[in-house]
């Protein structure tokens, strides 16, 4: 397959301009998972320190502070991305 045919592009010119964004969303998303992984270590040592202490793993008033910050930052869908992290860190409830 040429670049055109992998991009959807109708010229090389635009199949460059994608080819090269690409790389740098294919960067972008490996960053994104490092940060999400890293955040999913931080929030088990959280839950892991109230668990032990005799509390329980959710917190509900903090996951409505962090719902309400990916919101403010990024909108409606900003809510779903923060429930899917959410769900990541501390599971299904
Ligand atoms: O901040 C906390 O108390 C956490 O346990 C972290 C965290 C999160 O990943 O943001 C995870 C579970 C809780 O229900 C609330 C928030």
């Amino acid at each position: 397959m040429t670049a055109i045919d992998v991009t959807g592009a109708r010229t090389p010119e635009a199949a460059d301009v994608i080819t090269g964004a690409r790389e740098r969303i294919d960067a972008l998303d490996d960053r994104i998972i490092g940060l999400i992984q890293e955040r999913v270590a931080v929030s088990a040592v959280i839950q892991e320190a109230r668990i032990s202490s005799g509390g329980r793993r959710v917190n509900l008033s903090r996951e409505m502070d962090v719902l309400g910050h990916y919101r403010e930052a990024l909108g409606k869908p900003g809510t779903a991305l923060a429930m899917t992290l959410l769900e990541l860190c501390r599971g299904k409830i």
